[in-house]
């Protein structure tokens, strides 16, 4: 199923995209992008952190799928190695594009540090939008006073906003999705099944199990608890970045589209649960100062 998600420049993004960070600096991801594209997938999300844009772009070469067919988004480091437009420019060469599809910035935390240097990034930003770098422009871990800094001076808003999302921090992040809501920024969302893989044996395991259960019966297949998350995020609004080497995990996520919806009893237990703890697992430092 081919779903999109509109941006706020009316551009188009399929609603699930494919990390390449993982938890090894630079590790090759050609092979795993190369398999997750023939397996269905056309939104790849990397960054310059990762330190494998290269192999991202040779595993996107590999798969003989056009340039045209993808979208593809790459992430400002948090420190970056010189003036954005620059550590750009190298990020498209290492990836074999002319263009990004969405250029992120990945991080608040160094430029939060120095008075004007976020809304001074944010400029930069929309110059390389300008400039037809990125055809969209947004952010990533930027909690409400960071967005509300930018957005004082933005003449282009940012489409995106990346950010942790499980129920399990749907005390904070829902604040951040409220706002992102109200100002036509589309939440993209990360860590979104650490509910099972990083603190399974929590208080939404049994939703999930109960519901995974009662969708096993009306699709007459076997939909896992994983799945279920993934509807969550789905019937949210947001779209969903996660990743696995494994193919039969990318094809459990392609299909969810497909499954029936949650009903709202089954969404707001998720949601009442899920805020009776708080677990951030990833970018603590950027959240916690
Ligand atoms: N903007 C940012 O600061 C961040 C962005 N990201 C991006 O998001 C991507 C995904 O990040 P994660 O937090 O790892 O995502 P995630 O919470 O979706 O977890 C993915 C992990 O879950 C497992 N998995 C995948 N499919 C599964 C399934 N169907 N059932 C059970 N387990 C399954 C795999 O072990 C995989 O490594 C990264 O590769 C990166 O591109 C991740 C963290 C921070
Ligand atoms: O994007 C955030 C999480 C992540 C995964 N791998 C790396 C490598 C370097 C910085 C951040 C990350």
């Amino acid at each position: 199923m081919s779903l999109t998600i509109s941006l706020n420049d009316g551009s188009q993004v399929p609603w699930l995209g494919f990390g390449t960070g993982t938890a090894l600096f630079g590790q090759d991801a050609a092979t795993f992008v190369k398999a997750a594209i023939e397996t269905g997938i056309t939104h790849l999300d990397g960054a310059q952190a990762y330190r494998n844009e290269e192999t991202l772009g040779k595993g996107i070469k590999d798969s003989g799928v056009k340039r045209e067919k993808l979208f593809i988004t790459t992430k400002l480091a948090e420190t970056p190695a010189g003036p954005i437009k620059s550590t750009l420019k190298t990020s498209l060469k290492d990836l074999g594009v002319d263009q990004v599809d969405l250029f992120l910035i990945h991080s608040p935390f160094l430029a939060r540090k120095e008075e004007g240097k976020l809304k001074q990034w944010w400029k930069e930003m929309e110059e390389i939008k300008k400039e037809g770098l990125a055809k969209s422009i947004g952010v990533s871990n930027f909690k409400v006073e960071d967005l509300q800094v930018i957005l004082e001076d933005a003449t282009i808003i940012p489409s995106v906003n990346q950010i942790e999302m499980h129920p399990y921090i749907w005390d904070t992040a829902s604040v951040v999705y409220d706002f992102c809501k109200e100002k036509g920024i589309v939440v993209q969302s990360y860590g979104g099944l650490s509910p099972i893989t990083v603190y399974s044996g929590g208080s939404v395991d049994p939703i999930l199990a109960s519901a995974a259960e009662r969708l096993s019966k009306e699709s007459g297949t076997t939909v896992s608890p994983g799945q279920v998350l993934t509807k969550w995020l789905i019937q949210k609004g947001v779209i969903i970045i996660t990743t696995s080497s494994k193919v039969s995990r990318i094809k459990e996520s392609l299909a969810v589209p497909s499954l029936p919806d949650l009903t709202s009893d089954e969404i707001s237990a998720i949601e009442t649960e899920g805020l009776k703890v708080h677990k951030r697992y990833r970018m603590r430092h950027v959240f916690d100062e």
